[in-house]
């Protein structure tokens, strides 16, 4: 079958062509939905359930039979029934024989059973095929044809003429089949679609950890070190001041700590003077979730934006211009106007328009959409030179901003200095040691390990199977597709 469905309406059947039967057992959501599709894509469809008489809702042109008759239709069943209700297979496992049975079922929790349900399947009908598909698509998604968040189908199964029947059905209901192996494989799948955002998950801790942390920092030298020491009530600043303090540093920490791992892996491979070598593992799940740390440090960076044009139409703003034009009136003295400052300023604001402005391209070329559309050498070159230069120019914006006014002694309240010195910490580093590393000599010899190049030989005979995922992708990128 090369044909794919994608519309709603059944494929016109040539006369002369003999429309295939699939079997579904079981017809509640997913059995309907699944055979629903199937209709409209041109497959005659027979419903196994335990009640034929009793069965409703069931689209128009299914027949429906009792399992074992069902069975006997078609040499491919779909299971669209709860693993718990699967004892009547054994029952079934003389008319099951040679069949292929495609496991569609998930569980309610993460390695909720010792063994997948499709490994659970296998073992009570072994004269079957028994091969995991569709678990990740949802009923809902079948019947509706929202399926662009879906469309990829999860394969595997120990008998590669069953897995490629299934496959070749898969896409043409208009999805895309991915082969994952043989049934081994079957407890991943099962597991999939019981994670909740495994990316996202260490980049939304760390910026909360991040905010957090920053928050009460500036609560205390913002608020508190003003209310003890001069009775000042400055809760006021809890709404729009120290959010916006909060939000650029942790944009600022987060896109540095998107380059850290990368350089760290580059200094570890300098010292192993080999990439045939494991890294850490929370090196190589840092490394993973690059795109996902930099998409989050963009959205902090957006509500700084955000933030900042309220700026002049807050009241304490506009309070303050009022105050000090009426106290320069009344007292006839004016400011006079200091080129340094307006040098810093602009300065200052034109780093932080430029480094936003690359932040975003940096998340938007992050996108399958744009990257698919770029070759690898393109990618790279925007992700990594263009990444590093959007560091360098954020880094550049806070310290423009803090100006003279970070290192003077006043700046220190109760020994604590401005938050932003503390942010500028990681993005410094990265960028000292980003320098470090991209001079000559050391680039060369980095250059040689990442082609292959071993200064030490016997890693390559010892280690070379412990290969980490990601060590061939240490570029500091921020999208790092494997
Ligand atoms: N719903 C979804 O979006 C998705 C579901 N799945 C998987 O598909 C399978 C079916 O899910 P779903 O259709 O939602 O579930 P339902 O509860 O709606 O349907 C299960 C069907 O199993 C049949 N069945 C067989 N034996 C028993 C029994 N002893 N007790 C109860 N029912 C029995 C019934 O059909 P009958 O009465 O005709 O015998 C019943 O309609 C599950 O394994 C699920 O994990 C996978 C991906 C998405
Ligand atoms: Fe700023």
């Amino acid at each position: 079958m090369e044909n794919s469905c994608t519309n709603a309406f059944p494929l016109t059947m040539n006369s002369s062509q003999k429309q295939e039967t699939v079997c579904i057992f079981g017809t509640g959501d997913f059995g309907r939905s699944l055979g629903l599709k199937m209709l409209q894509c041109g497959y005659a469809v027979v419903f196994g359930s335990r009640n034929p008489q009793m069965s409703s809702l069931l689209p128009s042109g299914a027949e429906v039979l009792s399992y074992s008759e069902a069975a006997q239709k078609s040499d491919i069943i779909f299971v669209a029934i709860h693993r718990d209700h699967y004892n009547f297979f054994i029952d079934l496992t003389e008319v099951l024989k040679g069949k292929i049975l495609v496991d569609v079922s998930n569980n309610l929790k993460i390695n909720q059973y010792p063994e997948s349900n499709a490994e659970h399947l296998a073992q009570l009908v072994p004269g079957a095929h028994v091969v995991k598909a569709f678990n990740t698509v949802s009923a809902w998604a079948l019947q509706s044809g929202a399926l662009d968040a879906s469309r990829q189908v999860f394969v595997c199964g120990n008998d590669t003429k069953a897995k490629h029947r299934v496959m070749d059905i898969v896409l043409t209901l208009g999805l895309t089949p991915l082969d994952q192996g043989s049934l081994l494989a079957a407890k991943e799948i099962e597991n999939y679609p019981l994670q909740l955002f495994p990316m996202w998950r260490f980049p939304f801790c760390l910026s909360a950890a991040l905010c957090i942390f920053f928050f009460f920092y500036c609560v205390i030298r913002d608020i508190i070190y003003p209310y003890v020491s001069k009775k000042q009530d400055n809760t006021f600043r809890l709404a729009i001041s120290i959010p916006n303090r909060v939000f650029p540093i942790t944009a600022l920490v987060l896109l540095a700590l998107v380059y850290l791992p990368g350089v760290i892996a580059a200094i570890l491979q300098l010292y192993r003077g080999t990439k045939y070598h494991r890294f850490p593992g929370w090196l190589d799940h840092w490394m993973l979730c690059r795109k996902q740390l930099g998409l989050v440090a963009l959205g902090f960076a957006f509500l700084h934006v955000i933030y900042t044009l309220l700026i002049p139409i807050r009241y304490y703003v506009r309070w303050r211009i009022r105050n000090t034009t009426a106290t320069q009136v009344i007292s006839r003295k004016d400011d006079p106007f200091s080129t340094s400052s307006a040098w810093l300023y602009d300065s200052y604001m034109s780093l932080g328009v430029l480094g936003f402005f690359l932040f975003l391209l940096l998340g938007i070329t992050s996108l399958p959409s744009v990257s698919n559309m770029v070759n690898w050498r393109e990618f790279r070159f925007v992700q990594s030179k263009l990444g590093f230069l959007t560091l360098i120019l954020c880094t550049a914006h806070t310290v423009a901003y803090g100006g003279k006014k970070f290192l003077g002694p006043s700046a220190l309240r109760w020994y604590l200095p401005s938050a932003y010195i503390l942010a500028l910490i990681i993005p410094c580093t990265v960028l000292v040691i980003k320098l470090i590393l991209v001079m000559p000599c050391i680039d060369n010899a980095l250059t040689r390990i990442r082609q292959g190049w071993e200064r030490n030989s016997k890693y390559s005979k010892s280690l070379s199977f412990g290969k980490s995922n990601v060590s061939s992708n240490v570029e500091c990128t921020w999208a790092s597709e494997i």
